[in-house]
């Protein structure tokens, strides 16, 4: 029979380490702990199957190849192979490292060879009440948001990670809930089931959990759990609903009435301010007056992550993603209407849904917002002044100032000014 696992995440010092202990020494089986520390590891899957979506045919085989989760998977799968075998124990939890995400670890339990022996139960992650209060929740105080620093790889802001631990997950723990109060806890658990419908949530102090909350749970499920981040959710429900005049933006004021969706969880309540919208336009965003509008965000956005179509980065799709304080671009796919009239033939053909304009192709810009107290249409008509006007569609948009990325891989992050 095949051994269960969790897969425990959440940022530096949230308290992993805290909740394991309490569950060695509580849970009525033998548990056995593998510590992922491979700090180094930085690959967001979501922008992978970005790729996916836009690359179609043998490009995508290439490039998942070529990731890092796949280096990763060698040697993780190795050390629990060798721990099942050298060991006998009813459960294994992975602790993965505060700096990594959980999804390549979880997929080395159902794609890898680890998927022989294992069977994974359910990704957890340990969230730090006040951090996170302070950071994503807290829209009210008036305060600038703590200004984030970049990760260990120097490339991707720690708060994008944070929000990525969150929207990969089953089951999502808020801990040191001795640190805020009860209306503060409230709106973190509201907040969080924004980002994240489809999780759990349970509140706790010093890790103190019943063992069977945690690995009792099993509800893994990779198609799910990978399509349940809000702000995923918020663009596939606006796609699904693709006969907006265009230009104009979907409105699913929380995706929450799309009833195709498994979803566990009440609305986030109204009395939250939490609030979800899509933008979407087939227009480029001006490079100049997007990035200055990156700069000055407003602190009650709390995440905010999708496709972007920028003058003079004609070929380029870009992903980007904002959390915390800082948005990273990423080039994370190449727009089909970039390649000669066969080849986009054929990818059209092997993507028969993807809305497709008659000038532009596939080229537009999606995005997820997600805010709290926040006004999310004028937000949308900032970004709309971003967007090239009529005349500017005549220049020559390579003459522009642009500091979004060139390369398939490469990212620029763009910080809030104080
Ligand atoms: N006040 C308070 N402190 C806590 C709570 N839970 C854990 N801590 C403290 O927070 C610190 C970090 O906890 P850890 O359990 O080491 O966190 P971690 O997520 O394992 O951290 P890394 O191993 O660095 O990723 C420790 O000093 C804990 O004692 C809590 O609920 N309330």
């Amino acid at each position: 029979m095949s051994v269960p696992v969790t897969v425990l995440s959440g940022e530096l010092g949230a308290g992993k380490t805290t909740l394991l202990s309490g569950l060695l020494e509580s849970a009525d089986c033998d548990v056995a702990v593998l510590v992922n520390d491979v700090g180094a590891v930085n690959v967001d899957a979501d922008l992978v199957e970005v790729r996916t979506d836009l690359a179609t045919g043998e490009e995508v085989v290439a490039l998942e190849n070529g990731c890092i989760c796949c280096s990763l998977g060698g040697e993780l799968s190795r050390a629990v192979i060798q721990l099942w075998k050298e060991h006998e124990f009813d459960h294994l939890v992975v602790e993965a490292s505060g700096v990594g995400e959980p999804e390549p670890i979880a997929r080395q339990f159902v794609r890898g060879p680890a998927g022989g022996p294992y069977d994974l139960s359910a990704v957890v992650t340990v969230v730090d009440a006040r951090r996170f209060h302070d950071r994503f929740a807290d829209a009210d105080s008036g305060d600038a948001p703590a200004v984030q620093g970049p990760d260990d790889s120097g490339t991707r802001p720690l708060a994008d990670l944070v929000l990525a631990q969150v929207e990969f997950c089953d089951l999502l723990v808020v801990n040191k809930c001795d640190l805020v109060s009860d209306a503060e806890r409230d709106r973190v658990a509201a907040v969080l089931e924004t980002l994240q419908p489809r999780a759990e949530v349970v509140t706790t102090e010093h890790g103190v959990v019943d063992p069977a909350e945690i690995l009792g749970v099993e509800r893994f499920d990779l198609e799910a759990v990978t399509d349940a981040a809000g702000w995923k959710r918020a663009i596939e429900t606006d796609e699904r609903g693709d006969d907006h005049a265009h230009g104009e933006a979907g409105h699913d004021h929380c995706a929450d009435d799309n009833e195709d969706h498994e979803h566990d969880h009440a609305h986030p309540p109204e009395r939250y301010g939490i609030a979800v919208d899509t933008y979407h336009r087939r227009r480029p965003l001006h490079p100049e007056r997007f990035a200055a509008f990156l700069a000055d965000l407003p602190d009650g956005l709390v995440r905010a992550k999708g496709l972007c179509w920028i003058a003079g980065r004609d070929k380029q799709a870009i992903t980007m993603s904002y959390a915390g304080s800082e948005t990273t671009l990423e080039v994370t796919g190449r727009w089909i209407a970039s390649f000669p009239a066969d080849r986009q033939e054929t990818y059209r053909r092997g993507q028969p849904d993807l809305p497709w304009d008659e000038e532009w192709g596939d080229r537009e810009t999606r995005l997820a917002l997600i805010g709290r107290n926040v006004d999310l249409d004028a937000l949308e008509a900032r970004l709309d002044e971003c967007l090239l006007t009529d005349a500017e569609l005549d220049d020559d948009w390579l003459e522009y100032e642009n500091v979004a990325p060139t390369g398939m891989g490469e990212t620029t992050v763009i910080s809030i000014e104080p």
